[in-house]
């Protein structure tokens, strides 16, 4: 699949999610390229009336799209608690596990979606797999601690490498590091996200079991909606 199929594939994901924003709510928006059309489809359902009680992002690239299209912005410590939340992921499982964090933006995406009461993911059909497999699990490291962790990581088998832009280790919204685990397939990801979660210098992974509600996938043969 070339990058326009795939592109039109993405936007028509999107296009149903943005459909099934309602008024009233308070909508989570995530980030990436998928979420970045829905962005535009939801600027469209403005223009013909949608309006939200708050909107929240999850990096600062969706911000700024947002705000140019006159959307306000709140950050997630300003809301009580987020309707619907629509991400973009980089794998999705059976179970609708999944893998994200491919733009870095894992540690917000994470917080609006556990205070989320309903997440839906929009992808392209190239995110299915069967078991997590073929994504790099993204892994944000505190700077302080990040040679050790990485050596934890190298100790357990996890092929860990610092993620780099420019020639420099790429720096989060948080000013910390990203570890790309190499490991695919992950062959337990509840046991890895455990560990994850009680290892010192983690500040959050990418690891998002049990979170995602509805997936809306974009296939060439059309479009397929499944729900948990
Ligand atoms: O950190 C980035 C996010 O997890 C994205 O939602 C994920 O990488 C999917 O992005 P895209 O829609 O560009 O494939």
């Amino acid at each position: 699949m070339d990058k326009t199929e795939q592109d039109e594939l993405k936007k028509a994901a999107a296009k149903i999610a943005a459909d099934k924003v309602e008024n009233g709510i308070v909508l989570g928006v995530g980030t990436g390229s998928t979420v970045k059309f829905f962005i535009d489809w939801l600027g469209q359902r403005r223009n013909e009336g949608l309006k939200l009680k708050q909107i929240v992002t999850t990096s600062s690239r969706s911000k700024k799209q947002l705000e140019d299209l006159s959307f306000k912005v709140d950050e997630l410590c300003d809301v009580d608690q987020v309707d619907l939340t629509v991400d973009g992921a980089d794998r999705v499982d059976d179970n609708l596990d999944g893998i994200k964090g491919g733009g870095a933006a894992l540690t917000l995406e994470k917080n609006v979606a556990v205070n989320s009461k309903k997440n839906i993911w929009i992808v392209d059909e190239s995110k299915l797999v069967h078991h997590l497999s073929g994504f790099k699990l993204p892994v944000e490291v505190l700077p302080i601690s990040a040679m050790q962790v990485k050596r934890r990581f190298e100790s357990q088998g996890l092929n860990p490498e610092f993620r780099m832009v420019d020639g420099k280790r790429l720096k989060t919204h948080y000013g910390n590091y990203i570890l790309d685990l190499d490991i695919s397939p992950i062959p337990v990801p509840e046991g890895l996200a455990d560990y994850l979660d009680h290892t010192v210098g983690v500040v959050e992974h990418g690891l998002f079991l049990n979170i995602c509600d509805e997936v809306i996938v974009a296939k060439s043969d059309g479009i397929e909606e499944i729900k948990r």
